[in-house]
């Protein structure tokens, strides 16, 4: 018999296929199952058109079949086979795809969805097989015939015996070598877990014989072996189902049979789109933070099925960073996938499908924050932290995306609140939203700097993340409304009688001040009478951009550069402490040096901030005692 050549460039492309193109040896199955299915597709597609054929669904099928002894794994199918002529044409010829040339011919409507369309699929068989028999009769045509290689050397093809339509697929396995390990490919639970990875959602029975322990008859506790044909995928994915069909199990069971987590989502979305681009997707909230999800071992994406068949286990695109904690699948028609069906060729659809999904995202969880409060503050102690990266990050441009997803704890709701629900509770003359940075909301509630604002009636949210602060300068305004933090130095809170009183008792006792600014001179930009305490006596703020919060995060960062905020000591002039500072100036500068080292450590104590010198610090305090 001769043995006809591989055309001259499908040689090449043979070596690439075999050694290059693909990174996981295991995708052949799912290269020959997604032929077998498509065979199938066209017989289904043909007895459509033509009266003469019948289709009976429980007649086409595929199967596996594990010959483990003589190393082979056949892969049968009952579809429309092969002529003589397009064996040749078709496993002959690489990169011809004669699924490609049928959608072509007879305008594939929605509904037949092939697979096929590279051509190449086929010769990843030979990534495992040593050599690769292909039987098929086709629905047309008399005879059947055998179709054989053995890679780079050719084929060859011969008349056969076949008694129904469809195509054996018959791959003699390769032997182990010292690095390469083939055997894993003749082991029954290994190739049931290939087809549940990637072809659990073909739309026709995967079968294979699969063996069981079951109690030996008449025995209590001897089990023999048993062999049994099983349906290995489970066909229908349910991101095809109609929704309305779908329970709230059925989606959680999904959740955890694609082992997306351990915990019961907080909600699932479920997307069936049908417009400039159409795609399934089901997608879900977590309800607990993965171990490792804020490290950056954490890897984002959706697993990715073009026509259900899976294409990519994490498909990052699909995600934007700061909704990474979703999980989930995307299944499209419309992908333009790489040869391999690993990478996807141009990403203008995925695009589309990402932007897509992000909306959906974001409308979900505004929708879970009005519909299920309870539940949206258990995802944002979760993954607030995440929203807020989110809208730090690209400077900035995506906060208008997430605005609106944020909270943070009320000094008056005494709960966390949305912009949004603070901006509706200001009063008429409120002209900031106002906050207070803190290590925790119980040492926030006693800062001295708050008190104004509080008296004022005016709400406080408190910020005790790292990244707080930094969000709020990124967002600048919620609805036109600027953050201002309590200890700026302007807290729009006029008060014109007090401000006449201040400017009379800063002038009167100037000088007071300019000596406590000179004794703490490398320490403070300034010391000034305070407008916003009323029952302490001292407090720290901040002039300019940094504040002392963001001088603490930034100086505790891995390469600290140092930057100080600018600090002022402001003092309540109608606490009594003014009244023995003012008489110690007067009378004992030793005492007034005292005072204001004292006053100076109190205020950096209270804002959580360290002390220079400790030992220093109660020495004089041990001399008030004595
Ligand atoms: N089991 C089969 N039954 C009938 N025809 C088949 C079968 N397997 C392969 N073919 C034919 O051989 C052609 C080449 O197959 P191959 O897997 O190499 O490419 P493809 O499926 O067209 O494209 P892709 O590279 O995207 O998989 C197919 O288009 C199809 O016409």
């Amino acid at each position: 018999m001769e043995t006809k050549q591989f055309r001259a460039e499908s040689k090449r492309l043979l070596d690439l296929m075999i050694n290059s193109i693909y990174t996981h040896r295991e995708i052949f199955l799912r290269e020959l199952i997604s032929n077998a299915s498509d065979a199938i597709d066209k017989i289904y597609y043909r007895a459509l058109t033509d009266d003469t054929l019948e289709f009976d669904k429980d007649d086409y099928y595929i199967k596996v079949i594990l010959d483990e002894k003589n190393r082979v794994l056949k892969i049968i199918d009952t579809g429309i086979g092969m002529t003589k002529e397009e064996l040749e044409d078709n496993l002959g010829t690489i990169a011809k795809s004669g699924s490609l040339a049928f959608k072509k011919e007879n305008e594939l409507k929605d509904g037949y969805d092939i697979i096929g369309q590279f051509g190449v699929g086929f010769y990843s068989a030979f990534m495992v097989a040593e050599t690769v028999t292909v039987i098929s009769k086709a629905l047309d045509s008399e005879g059947a015939y055998k179709w054989e290689s053995q890679g780079i050397d050719g084929y060859t093809i011969e008349p056969w015996e076949k008694d129904t339509i469809g195509t054996e697929i018959i791959l003699k396995i390769k032997e182990n070598t010292e690095d390469e390990k083939y055997d894993e490919y003749l082991e029954e639970y290994r190739l049931k877990d290939i087809i549940k990875k990637y072809s659990d959602f073909i739309r026709y029975p995967i079968k294979m014989n699969v063996t069981i322990k079951k109690l030996k008859e008449g025995s209590e506790n001897e089990y023999e072996d048993y062999v049994e044909e099983q349906t290995i995928n489970s066909m229908v994915p349910i991101w095809r189902k109609n929704k309305n069909e779908l329970t709230e199990e059925d989606y959680s069971n999904f959740y955890s049979e694609k082992r997306y987590g351990f915990d019961k989502p907080v909600k699932h979305i479920h997307i069936s789109a049908d417009g400039a681009v159409r795609y399934n997707a089901i997608l879900f909230i977590p309800e607990r933070i993965p171990f490792d999800y804020y490290t950056k071992e954490y890897e984002k994406g959706l697993e990715l099925y073009s026509n259900g068949v899976l294409i990519m286990n994490k498909c990052s695109d699909l995600l934007p960073d700061y909704f990474s904690f979703v999980k989930g699948m995307v299944d499209s028609e419309d992908l333009s996938l790489n040869i391999s069906r690993e990478m996807l060729q141009h990403d203008r659809q995925l695009k589309l499908i990402s932007k897509n999904i992000k909306n959906k995202i974001k409308n979900e969880l505004l929708a879970l924050l009005k519909d299920d409060r309870d539940k949206y503050e258990e995802f944002y102690k979760s993954f607030g932290r995440q929203l807020k990266y989110g809208v730090y990050s690209d400077f900035g441009s995506n906060k208008d995306m997430l605005q609106d997803l944020l909270m943070f704890y009320s000094s008056k709701a005494k709960k966390l609140v949305t912009l949004n629900e603070y901006i509706s509770g200001m009063a008429d003359d409120q002209k900031y939203i106002y906050y207070a940075t803190g290590e925790s909301n119980e040492r926030i509630e006693k800062l001295p700097q708050t008190e104004l604002v509080t008296e004022k009636g005016f709400e406080i949210l408190y910020l005790t993340e790292e990244i707080d602060e930094f969000v709020l300068k990124v967002l600048m305004a919620y609805k036109e409304k600027e953050f201002k933090s309590v200890s700026a130095g302007d807290l729009g809170i006029e008060d014109q009688e007090n401000e006449n009183n201040l400017d009379t008792e800063h002038t009167a006792n100037k000088e007071l001040f300019e000596r406590m600014k000179t004794i703490l001179s490398d320490k403070v930009k300034d010391v000034r009478i305070s407008k916003r305490l009323k029952s302490h006596p001292v407090c720290l703020t901040n002039d300019g951009e940094i504040s002392i919060e963001m001088e603490k995060i930034l100086n505790a960062m891995p390469n600290n550069q140092n930057i100080k905020a600018d600090k002022i000591l402001e003092i309540n002039i109608n606490h009594n402490v003014f009244e023995a500072l003012k008489d110690s100036y007067e009378k004992d500068q030793e005492k007034f040096v005292l005072f204001t080292n004292l006053l100076y450590n109190q205020a950096l104590l209270i804002e959580g901030l360290q002390i220079n010198d400790p030992v220093e610090f109660t020495n004089d305090i041990c001399k008030l005692m004595i």
